[in-house]
């Protein structure tokens, strides 16, 4: 399985080509406009998403709402096109809107000495985290493949702006959380220390400036056996942490309460097997992931945020065209992100294993695909001397 997006920011729309989901897989647009509506609303956005509504267009590789085993090709078109198209018409640049001062924190000064560009917008556009609605969309489908297997993922925000709060991976419900997390728009699951964190959006806000922060996702009901130990490009943890890191502002990876095993001994961070109703482990500070592979645990990531490196109350830049330093510039922006970013890690922790439950249990049609991971499900349970 693989997909690859394309578009630009204030274009006309994105697109995305997912290859490889076999046939039979039932996929609507409601259902995936539902999850692009998740990644929307989010406490601490900007204007822009006053001006999107997302919604995906199926183009190919569904018929009569189950897909055919081709490539699926999807379009979400930005409303903000309009205000935009002189400026960012593929043909004629017909209105001159140059970004020439680089924001500190984005693409712009990197990409536009890399690729020789004078203007900035030739890399900010491609730069931006509007593609993150593709991915989603992208996602989605691979969330509905994942549930045939009974494969759930899960996402909220641990925290804003602070090192508290560490949620923990040993003593939690799990619809509890999801429930919390749905009903709130930063997807905290703690009223009280959300209303503290909307206060400092706010101020933030108010100030001009921004905030970063962690999300935390879950995945329950992995099988024992995704990703290998064999080659350092099929451990999963790798595979996992290379897709969490490509969302735009996420600056670090957690697999399983990492920070902690460092700062402790082994005898406390290793998860000591024992003879339970089908689990063998009393704790999970692995995350779910052991040498590269799946152990059956719920797989847990922590991803941790950067702040929006647009300010209202810009940083001192360089201009590149003056060559000089100067004050920056500031259209609009978000203030916060991280519950959006959370929305989108599931989508790439669902791509990422969707991809390695694949690789294990492939099949052209979903029908073959169930028989083959039974059959393993079966063989597991004996291996392991469960009831089934
Ligand atoms: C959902 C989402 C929305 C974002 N919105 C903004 C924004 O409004 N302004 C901005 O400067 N950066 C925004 N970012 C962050 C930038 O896209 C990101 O910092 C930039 O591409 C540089 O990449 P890096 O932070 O991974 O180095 C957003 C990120 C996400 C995930
Ligand atoms: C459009 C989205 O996010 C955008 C990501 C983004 C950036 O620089 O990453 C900058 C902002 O766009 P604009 O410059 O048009 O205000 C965000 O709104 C979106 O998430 O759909």
């Amino acid at each position: 399985m693989r997909f690859l997006t394309s578009g630009e920011s204030h274009g006309k729309a994105l697109m995305a080509i997912l290859e490889g989901v076999p046939a039979g897989l039932h996929i609507t647009s409601e259902y995936i406009n539902k999850e692009l509506r998740r990644r929307q609303i989010g406490y601490g956005r900007g204007k822009r998403m006053e001006i999107e509504r997302d919604e995906v267009e199926i183009i190919s590789g569904v018929r009569g709402g189950y897909t055919l085993g081709t490539p699926i090709g999807i379009v979400i078109k930005n409303r903000d096109w309009e205000n935009w198209k002189n400026v960012m018409d593929p043909e004629e640049i017909l209105e001159e809107k140059m970004v020439t001062k680089p924001r500190s924190g984005h693409a712009d000064f990197a990409g536009a000495i890399k690729y020789h560009f004078e203007d900035i917008r030739n890399v900010l556009e491609r730069a931006s985290a509007r593609e993150t609605a593709a991915r989603v969309a992208v996602g989605a489908i691979a969330k509905a493949f994942l549930s045939e297997f009974g494969i759930e993922i899960i996402s909220f925000v641990e925290a804003i702006d602070s090192i508290e709060n560490r949620f923990d991976i040993n003593n939690f419900e799990w619809d509890v959380l999801k429930r919390k997390a749905e009903k709130s728009d930063l997807r905290m699951i703690d009223e009280e220390k959300e209303r503290q964190a909307k206060e400092l959006i706010d101020k933030a806000k108010e100030e001009g400036d921004t905030l970063g922060g962690r999300f935390v996702l879950l995945a329950r009901g992995v099988p024992i056996g995704l990703g290998s130990h064999v080659h350092w490009d099929k451990r999963l943890d790798a595979l996992i942490s290379h897709a969490i890191m490509s969302i735009p502002s996420v600056k670090g990876v957690e697999i399983g309460e990492a920070l902690y095993a460092s700062l402790n001994k082994g005898s406390k961070v290793h998860d000591e097997f024992y003879f339970g109703e089908n689990r063998l482990r009393k704790t999970n500070y692995a995350g779910g992931i052991e040498g590269g592979i799946s152990n059956g645990e719920i797989i847990m990531v922590r991803a941790f945020v950067k702040p929006i490196p647009t300010l209202r109350r810009p940083l001192k830049t360089f201009d590149i065209k003056e060559k000089k330093i100067t004050d920056g510039y500031y259209e609009r922006s978000d203030v916060c992100v991280v519950p959006a970013a959370g929305v989108v890690g599931e989508s790439m922790l669902a791509f990422v294993l969707a991809k390695e439950f694949l690789n294990k249990f492939s099949g052209d049609h979903i029908s073959e695909i169930k028989e083959s991971f039974e059959k393993y499900k079966k063989y597991v349970y004996e291996r392991l001397g469960w009831k089934s």
